[in-house]
């Protein structure tokens, strides 16, 4: 949900902020236009209200969402139940938690835990070999730590590492009241995706355990993307606030501010601006919806544009998981199950998806691919410091070749 933001600087930002979309309901027109080509030049709003509406509504938003989901993989939702002062006070601690002094966020610093959890300065985070130009704090659930017995990889989730209720008092309860509530909308997507397969609603939930209330997988991390001055800093001016990727979870569900940046690939290789809309979250496919359907359902690749604005940016965003020991690949669902509609849409993304084929193949385990691969690229300084022996490519007798292709 974009938040209505009351600094003087802000407000003038979202006052000449011209909206390609009107918000009225259902699939607005702008989006309607390009409707459900994988050409998509806008993207398209969907109105969760539909899902609680009459039986005719249900069907209706059923029948978009499997559209948006096979051609764009990306869309806004605006009725998502979320408090607009929710989402105002969630931006608040995040500004808050960015501007503490460095020597104040470096007691929180992702060096500091064995679980990859914690604030990552300005330009350490590395997407594909690239140094993202946003600092983060991976907040996550408030995991128990790893006992002793278990695999070393259970570490990719564990304990809280964020600022003390004395450096943002307001930090524990607001964020704590955010996840229950983001979890919500995630569930109810995930239910509504189940059902654009003519599966039982609990179908993905149950598949993937995304409600093991024990050991909570999900991802929670504040983004700030500064403004750069690339006169003064030259250095930066070929990078990006956060590398061209897809997201490696479930759904992704994001609140954003209202300065812009976000990108998303269309199939003719141009890339679509995201723009923030007041009132709604931003949705995307993850790998794990995209691999489950053959590639039908799309994740989609986006990238977030060095931010010149002048103007700081800040992004929210959730990512729903799989149980870490659920398996790293499984069987996309056979084609006879799948309702006519999708069975014949083929996927025609084979590089990216035989990419991603590969990818997910490699580990056994979610838990495993998060640790080896994701948290110990993403932050080589921890790694150093935690796990300064483990060679994941060894560890998990990975044919380098391919992983240079492929990850
Ligand atoms: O900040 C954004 O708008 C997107 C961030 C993103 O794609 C991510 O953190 O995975
Ligand atoms: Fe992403």
């Amino acid at each position: 949900m974009t938040v209505a933001l009351t600094d003087a600087g802000h407000a003038r930002l979202t006052a000449t902020q011209t909206l390609s979309h009107e918000n009225k309901g259902g699939i607005d027109e702008a989006a309607a236009v390009e409707k459900f080509s994988k050409s998509f030049k806008v993207i398209p709003i969907l109105d969760l209200a539909l899902l609680d509406g009459t039986p005719d509504d249900k069907s209706k938003f059923i029948d978009q969402f499997r559209d948006v989901l096979m051609s764009c993989g990306f869309f806004y939702v605006k009725n998502t139940g979320l408090p607009d002062d929710l989402q105002s006070r969630m931006y608040d601690v995040i500004k808050k938690t960015f501007a503490l002094p460095r020597e104040e966020k470096l007691k929180f610093a992702i060096e500091r835990s064995p679980c990859f959890k914690g604030w990552n300065e300005l330009g350490r985070e590395v997407t594909y070999g690239k140094n993202d130009m946003r600092e983060t704090l991976s907040v996550s659930y408030n995991n128990r730590a790893r006992n002793e017995n278990e695999p070393l990889w259970f570490n990719c989730i564990g304990p809280w590492n964020v600022p003390t209720d004395d450096q943002v008092p307001e930090f524990r309860a607001t964020s704590l009241e955010y996840l229950s509530a983001v979890h919500a909308v995630a569930l109810k997507l995930l239910h509504a995706v189940a059902e654009t397969l003519e599966l039982p609603p609990p179908y993905f939930v149950d598949l993937w355990g995304v409600n093991d209330d024990s050991r909570p997988a999900h991802g929670f991390q504040f983004n700030h993307y500064p403004s750069i001055d690339v006169s003064e800093s030259p250095e930066w001016a070929e990078n990006l606030g956060d590398a061209a990727h897809q997201d490696d979870d479930i759904i992704t569900i994001l609140a954003q501010d209202m300065i812009g940046g976000l990108q998303v690939q269309n199939f003719d290789g141009e890339w679509i601006d995201v723009k923030p809309i007041q009132g709604t979250m931003v949705c995307n496919v993850g790998s794990f919806l995209e691999a489950i359907t053959g590639g039908r359902y799309i994740a989609t690749s986006h990238r977030v544009k060095l931010n010149t604005s002048g103007v700081s940016r800040y992004s929210w965003p959730y990512f729903l998981h799989a149980r870490i020991t659920s398996p790293r690949w499984l069987e996309p669902l056979a084609d006879d199950i799948l309702p006519e509609k999708v069975r014949n849409e083929k996927p025609d993304v084979k590089n990216r998806y035989e990419a991603m084929e590969f990818n997910r193949k490699v580990c056994k385990t979610i838990g495993e691919y998060r640790f080896y691969i994701k948290q110990m690229k993403s932050y080589p300084e921890a790694k150093a410091i935690h796990y300064p022996d483990v060679d994941w490519v060894k560890e998990l007798n990975i044919d380098t070749i391919l992983a240079k292709k492929f990850l």
